[in-house]
């Protein structure tokens, strides 16, 4: 559903455990559009959100990053007032919630768990039937702001068609355009390119950095490294209900170590050659071998003197930049479960 989140949630796999890696937000300024203090959620005996520290400053465009069962559903089930924190205490553009519901949700445009269409409806009925469940929309006005939330999202030239036509992206971006018949500040996306072929990815994504360099502050989570790497300026990772790291991507990427990359043909020497000289993590493969190198600013002319010392034809060498999924994989000891 968009503009009004639904609050359902259906049939959960039982996670449990966890390991605390973040410390507490920094003093942030006054501008963070999302502020969480130690905020948790149980289920019973089962803490699905563990002392969360969140602080998303505003114009970024934030990714909140987990495997599925980590706890990111529930985070923003509670951000949107759906359910109450078991503890700890939430502000979203600068108010308690769940307290400040009612003066903080026509702010915020929400996508949850896909939009709730009528497929019998065209994509521009859908729309006017959103439009007319705002009670503080104008009628008269209605007309226009649904051709502009169709234009905003690329849908202008498919508005006449029933929704049940749509594939899943057009879907999605539907559901967009219904969080975007009035302006907002804040977009809470969750998982907005789940069940997407690359196309309809490609779309959401180009519609998410549209927005933001329009101002808008975007909170999407997703379980896909890249997606984050690709649309995201800042980030946060959960792991078991409980947040590992934030901060912007580049910090983030900055802490995984980068990888030495040796191309050659002499695959089998090389791999003999850098294990003497502590490099670690060896991944041999055709044509080339990476591993982690040894830390300090002499140690890879060294390993590269050695390589060519021993024979080795060396056609590259290199260290590769870390991506989000090392930082993960470092921070966290585990592997990211993109499949869930
Ligand atoms: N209503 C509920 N009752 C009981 N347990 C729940 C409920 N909602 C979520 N959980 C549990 O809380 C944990 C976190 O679930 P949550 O849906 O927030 O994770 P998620 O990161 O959003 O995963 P996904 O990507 O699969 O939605 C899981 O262990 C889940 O089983």
């Amino acid at each position: 559903m968009a503009g009004a989140p639904s609050a359902e949630r259906s049939g959960p796999a039982e996670r449990s455990g966890g390991r605390a890696f973040a410390g507490p937000a920094p003093a942030g300024a006054s501008g963070d559009v999302i502020r969480t203090r130690g905020l948790t959620k149980r289920f019973g005996d089962r803490t699905a959100v563990d002392g969360l520290d969140l602080v998303v400053p505003r114009g970024s465009v934030f990714g909140f990053l987990g495997p599925n069962g980590s706890g990111k559903t529930t985070t923003i089930r509670m951000l949107m007032g759906l359910i109450a924190p078991s503890a700890g205490s939430a502000s979203v553009l600068g108010a308690p919630m769940p307290q400040s519901v009612g003066a903080v949700l026509p702010r915020v445009g929400a996508l949850i768990e896909g939009p709730a269409l009528y497929g019998f409806l065209s994509g521009r009925a859908n729309l006017v039937r959103f439009d007319a469940a705002d009670p503080t929309a104008d009628p008269r006005t209605r007309e226009q702001r649904v051709a502009s939330a169709l234009e905003r999202v690329g849908l202008s030239a498919a508005a006449g068609r029933k929704a049940r036509g749509y594939s899943l992206g057009m879907k999605q971006r539907l559901g967009l355009a219904a969080a975007l018949l009035r302006p907002r500040e804040l977009l809470v996306l969750d998982e907005p390119t789940n069940g997407l072929d690359p196309q309809g990815m490609r779309e959401i994504r180009a519609l998410v950095r549209e927005l933001a360099a329009d101002g808008t502050t975007v909170f999407l989570s997703s379980h896909l490294l890249d997606e984050i790497e690709q649309v995201c300026t800042h980030a946060a990772v959960m792991s078991r209900g409980r947040l590992v790291v934030q901060g912007t991507v580049a910090e983030l990427a900055a802490r995984a170590q980068g990888r030495l990359v040796v191309r050659t043909a002499d695959v089998e020497e090389a791999v003999r050659v850098l294990k003497e000289h502590g490099v670690t993590d060896l991944r041999p493969a055709d044509g080339s071998v990476d591993g982690l190198p040894p830390e300090g600013e002499d140690a890879l002319p060294a390993v590269c003197a050695a390589l060519v010392g021993a024979g080795v034809r060396v056609r590259g060498f290199a260290v590769e930049r870390g991506t989000l999924e090392d930082a993960f994989v470092a921070l966290t000891g585990e592997g990211f479960d993109v499949a869930g």
